[in-house]
């Protein structure tokens, strides 16, 4: 992944916790008391909703040429995050899940490896040993995925765990009690902990925006997340409907675009949960592209957080190669 900077400036860095909060300039100042963040988040323009899903589904009736198709379907490959979040997951089916990483489709070697494989902590050690040097990231969700309900202490800990057992990249949620109850700096101080906790491994932070009510708040959550040092927002944990939308992912992504422009710093976006067929990986491509651009169509910048979207994205990618469907057996139906 390439190098991002990080929100603070370490030399600055007085003896108080609070000055780990200050975010960038010209952001500097609205974290220093819960009612000036207050006052800035709710500031910020207002989501037209109607607006958001009449360009979606404009967007969404765009076709593609084959040939960019083909390209599309490579690119979103390299943008999963191939995930198992169960409580049966066992070693075996990580592994298998690993290999399935590395190689998605066995019988061609041109077929991209996906971004990472997305686990619950305690197994980032068997996915990082399963992995090896294939240049495929381990994703792990931790602070008390999916609810986010426990301590501080219990979420930084859980963080450690997943960072010591080989995860690079760790996928957070945010206390969305504190923020619908309008205690946006605790939400903020919390990521800017984790991020910390974090050391030199990615912080994607999850929204959760299927609990956020309104489009407004999803706004005000990702730039919550941005200034407090996220390398990347996230929609979902997958856990929860409803999870990725394209009007929530065009509010998101214009918060990243937006974040660039007023500070100089790229945020990634990743979209999770009940993204599962090709023809919805497209939309996003397509989304993505009329947004923030092309610097996003990267996994570095952009991520599928999803369980089964893979298997589609093969079906597709072999009938375009052959011109029909594959039996069954081709691709693991999990
Ligand atoms: O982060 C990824 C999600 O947990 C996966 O959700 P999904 O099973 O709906 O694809």
């Amino acid at each position: 992944m390439a190098c991002m900077t990080h929100v603070l400036d370490p030399d600055a860095l007085p003896d108080d916790g609070r000055a780990l909060m200050a975010p960038l300039p010209p952001y500097d100042d609205v974290t220093r008391s819960d009612s000036a963040f207050r006052a800035f988040l709710h500031g910020l323009p207002g989501v037209d909703q109607v607006g958001a899903e009449s360009r979606v589904a404009m967007l969404g009736t765009r076709s593609i040429k084959t040939t960019s198709k083909a390209w599309a379907i490579d690119t979103a490959i390299s943008m999963v995050d191939l995930t198992t979040l169960e409580g049966a997951d066992t070693p075996g089916k990580v592994r298998s899940l690993a290999a399935k990483a590395r190689r998605p489709d066995p019988g061609d070697p041109a077929c991209p490896h996906v971004a990472a494989v997305c686990v619950y902590g305690d197994l980032a050690g068997v996915a990082r040993e399963a992995l090896g040097d294939s240049g495929i990231h381990v994703a792990a969700v931790a602070t008390a995925f999916p609810s986010g309900r426990a301590s501080r202490a219990v979420k930084i800990a859980d963080v450690q765990d997943a960072v010591a057992n080989g995860a690079d990249e760790i996928d957070m949620v945010i206390d969305r009690g504190a923020f619908l109850s309008g205690r946006y700096l605790d939400v903020y101080e919390e990521i800017v902990a984790v991020k910390e906790a974090c050391g030199d491994a990615h912080l994607k932070v999850i929204l959760e925006t299927g609990e956020l009510v309104t489009l407004d708040n999803v706004r005000r959550a990702s730039w919550i997340a941005m200034l407090a040092g996220g390398d990347f927002i996230k929609t979902s944990t997958g856990k929860v409907n409803p999870a990725a939308t394209l009007p929530v992912s065009l509010v998101m992504l214009e918060a990243v675009r937006d974040f660039r422009a007023a500070t100089g710093r790229q945020i990634g976006f990743k979209p999770a949960g009940g993204i599962r067929t090709t023809k919805d990986a497209i939309k996003h491509l397509v989304l993505i592209n009329e947004t923030v651009g092309a610097d996003w169509l990267d996994p570095d910048w952009f991520r599928f957080g999803a369980s089964s979207l893979l298997n589609d994205l093969l079906l597709q990618r072999q009938k375009l190669r052959t011109g029909h469907y594959s039996g069954p057996d081709y691709v693991t139906v999990d």
